[in-house]
């Protein structure tokens, strides 16, 4: 019961890492607060999240709040991070959502937010940024409610004086936290604060009272309990003297089962209004064994941990991130990778702070910890104690399963699935100079792809290696990080979209081939066979190429060759994805070269490439535009029709004129939108993008992205 496992997410700039640096200095983390400003906070600490001042990376750390551990995983807010944000909440138990009290709901806390509901995370709203004169508390709930359909209710009231925001009203204890605004010494920043408990002689009273009853009444709508104290209890009636451990006891009821979102209010960047916060997150949100998952009944408090975050340490070398979901996690055992078939070594356990790491001997169920010596763990692996506990939990699944009365079969699955990741949409070409140079790439890119499963390296034939990615800033943050941190002087070409052909006609193709080695002829026989595969959205997951068994040897170079020739489709070189390919035949005489099998299965393919018809596909993106005030329509749909837009729908979102967009474009479209936007309408406007998968492109823009690409005109 001590402990809580949140996340901090929000749109970017919200407030995530000053709320954070708060939160770690009041508890007595750290002594002097960080400042995202002057690029010294603790939570962000790669070079290049402080030359940005955004976080890229998602850290985790712990600290202690009123004798609970508080595990708290940073997540970042921009799209192109979308990766992290899903891997970490497949590990929280609840969240805080922040958002600008002078902007309300914006576009990308909405994407965050129904993560978030996919994965049935219980939150709290904090609405960040009360000091800035265009704050306000009603609006920014109210965007909550229409805009997330939230249930929210509402907590504190803002406190004001002389136009300054200076605290809250804490409506379960009626009483008025005042924050000392005058910098004392940097070090008691927002330690002084003046509880004032109200009284109906003060002018808050009528109000307070008013939205304690509201309170109240929301949680009878919902609890039989509280509807019965509230009619007929010893209180009845009473907002004053309802109890506040009641209120706490029901709220806290609410806010796990995800009736209601407690909203509350502050400054982090003035130091108004951290600490109620913090008792909120562990009055109200979940303790691990709140949550129920399914896959938890299989195991009788064996361990099981999963691994959802890797790391590379400068002096510990590659670390994982685990959270135990049951069972002990002991250092200096193996561990059964369910994913991987493997058993590892935790050489040292740790738990974190932020880039600090402490030796602890043992992590118990619901808490995160940090593990070394691990060689192919990777993010969304499942750790258990050994093989036959995967057996055991197996065998009792299949007993469930069997037992499930009224029809219901339960096919719940007994380890956690993984995080998908989706296709990457841009690449770019890396060089070096110098074979020790190569060495170091090569293991900086192996590094970075075990940390981001959606950074994507591919060599080809010729030695050159191609980086994929799933933006602009993703792919460079991800070369900074190879100059700055592994100090390597790369060559990066330019960030390019990631086009893909796909087969649209089934077709076999079968052929001959044949060459004299040395006085030698040798002839190759290959049939294969190419369907279009109707799962477009992974390449990985789509191309399946079938080898005929009774040769191994000779069927393994034919595979070769069909995935070579995949690599380059035969339109304008891009991979090609939704294939089904079997190989029917690869047949040779003894001693025939694995390389000329290789290289027939690569012609062969081509051909069949060529008679089944392909398209050209292009990444996607969904957008999201809300605009603010004045009427911009025209402007945005002007360009976004330039931009080969396909607008969806078209809705108001408020009485204001305020309106929502939503529409698809091709990812190749929409560089440097952000900024087009934010100038085109004086920053009335804010967007959210996100990758929406591989469209067939039409006949008209095959025609035009092929001159496109090919540089004519
Ligand atoms: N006026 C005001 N500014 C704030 C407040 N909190 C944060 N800021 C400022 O808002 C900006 C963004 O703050 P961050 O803490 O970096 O926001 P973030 O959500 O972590 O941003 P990303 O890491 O990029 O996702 C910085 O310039 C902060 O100083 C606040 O309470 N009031």
């Amino acid at each position: 019961s001590k402990i809580r496992n949140i996340g901090i997410m929000a749109h970017i700039d919200a407030g995530k890492t000053t709320t954070t640096e708060r939160m770690l200095f009041y508890s007595g983390y750290i002594n002097k607060m960080g400042d995202i400003d002057s690029g010294n906070t603790v939570m962000d600490y790669l070079p290049t999240e402080i030359e940005r001042g955004i976080t890229v990376q998602s850290a985790a750390i712990s600290f202690n709040w009123d004798n609970t551990q508080i595990n708290l995983i940073d997540t970042p807010g921009h799209v192109d991070f979308t990766i992290e944000v899903e891997r970490a909440l497949r590990v929280l138990d609840g969240a805080v959502a922040i958002f600008d009290g002078s902007r309300g709901v914006e576009a990308q806390s909405r994407m965050v937010w129904l993560q978030a509901d996919g994965h049935n995370i219980p939150r709290l709203a904090y609405i960040n940024k009360m000091d800035k004169t265009e704050a306000n508390f009603a609006a920014s709930v109210d965007s909550l409610k229409r805009q997330l359909k939230a249930n929210t209710l509402i907590l504190q009231l803002p406190v004001f004086q002389a136009n300054q925001f200076v605290g809250v009203i804490d409506l379960i204890t009626m009483e008025r936290i005042e924050w000392d605004m005058q910098v004392v010494s940097p070090n008691q920043n927002g330690r002084n604060c003046t509880i004032h408990k109200l009284t109906n002689k003060d002018k808050e009273w009528e109000t307070s009272l008013s939205a304690k009853s509201s309170i109240i009444e929301q949680l009878a709508d919902k609890f039989d309990e509280v509807a019965i104290q509230w009619l007929e209890g010893e209180y009845a009636g009473d907002a004053e003297l309802f109890p506040s451990t009641e209120l706490k006891k029901w709220i806290r009821h609410g806010t796990i089962d995800r009736t209601f979102v407690p909203v509350l209010c502050g400054s982090s960047y003035k130091n108004v209004g951290i600490q109620p916060l913090l008792n909120a997150v562990v009055d109200y949100l979940p303790q691990p064994s709140d949550i129920q998952h399914p896959f938890l009944r299989y195991y009788d408090n064996t361990l099981l941990a999963m691994a959802f975050k890797v790391l590379h340490d400068k002096r510990l070398g590659s670390i994982i991130f685990v959270r135990v979901y049951s069972g002990t996690l002991e250092s200096g055992r193996k561990l059964y990778n369910v994913n991987k078939g493997k058993e590892e070594k935790v050489l040292r356990l740790m738990t974190v702070y932020a880039d600090e790491y402490k030796d602890t001997k043992v992590i118990k169920a619901g808490n995160i910890g940090v593990i070394s010596g691990f060689q192919s763990t990777v993010t969304g692996d499942t750790l258990l104690e050994s093989k036959q506990a995967l057996e055991a939990a197996v065998a009792k699944a299949n007993l469930i399963s069997k037992d499930t009365v009224d029809n219901k079969t339960d096919n719940s699955p007994v380890v956690l699935t993984a995080v998908r990741i989706p296709e990457p949409v841009f690449f770019c070409s890396v060089e070096v100079y110098s074979p020790t140079q190569e060495k170091a790439l090569r293991h900086a890119l192996d590094v970075l792809c075990k940390e981001d499963p959606s950074v994507r390296v591919n060599f080809d034939d010729y030695g050159s290696i191609m980086l994929s990615g799933m933006g602009e800033l993703h792919m460079d943050v991800v070369s900074q990080r190879i100059k700055s941190e592994f100090k390597i002087d790369a060559y990066f070409g330019p960030i390019q979209v990631a086009y893909r052909e796909c087969p649209t006609l089934q077709v076999t193709h079968k052929a001959m081939y044949s060459r004299t080695i040395l006085d030698n002829l040798y002839e190759v026989e290959i049939a294969i066979q190419i369907s279009p595969c109707p799962e477009l959205s992974t390449m990985r997951d789509a191309i399946n190429v079938q080898k005929p068994a009774y040769n191994p040897e000779l069927s393994y170079s034919a595979a070769l060759g069909v995935i070579q020739a995949l690599q380059q489709g035969n339109i304008l070189g891009y991979p090609v994805m939704g294939a089904d390919v079997r190989i029917l035949t690869a047949r040779a005489k003894r001693g025939c070269p694995s390389g000329l099998i290789t290289a027939s299965a690569v012609k062969c393919t081509r051909e069949a490439l060529d008679k089944a018809s392909c398209d050209l596909l292009e990444p996607m993106m969904q957008i999201e535009i809300s605009t603010r005030g004045e009427n911009l329509m025209q402007k945005i749909l002007g360009d976004l029709a330039k931009r080969h837009a396909k607008i969806s729908d078209i809705s108001t979102t408020d009485n204001d004129g305020n309106m929502k967009i939503l529409a698809e474009a091709p990812v190749s479209e929409m560089k440097g939108y952000a900024s087009s936007l934010r100038s085109s309408t004086s920053g009335n406007a804010d967007l959210s993008l996100h990758p929406s998968g591989y469209k067939v492109v039409t006949q008209e823009r095959k025609l035009q992205l092929k001159r496109k690409i090919s540089g004519t005109t």
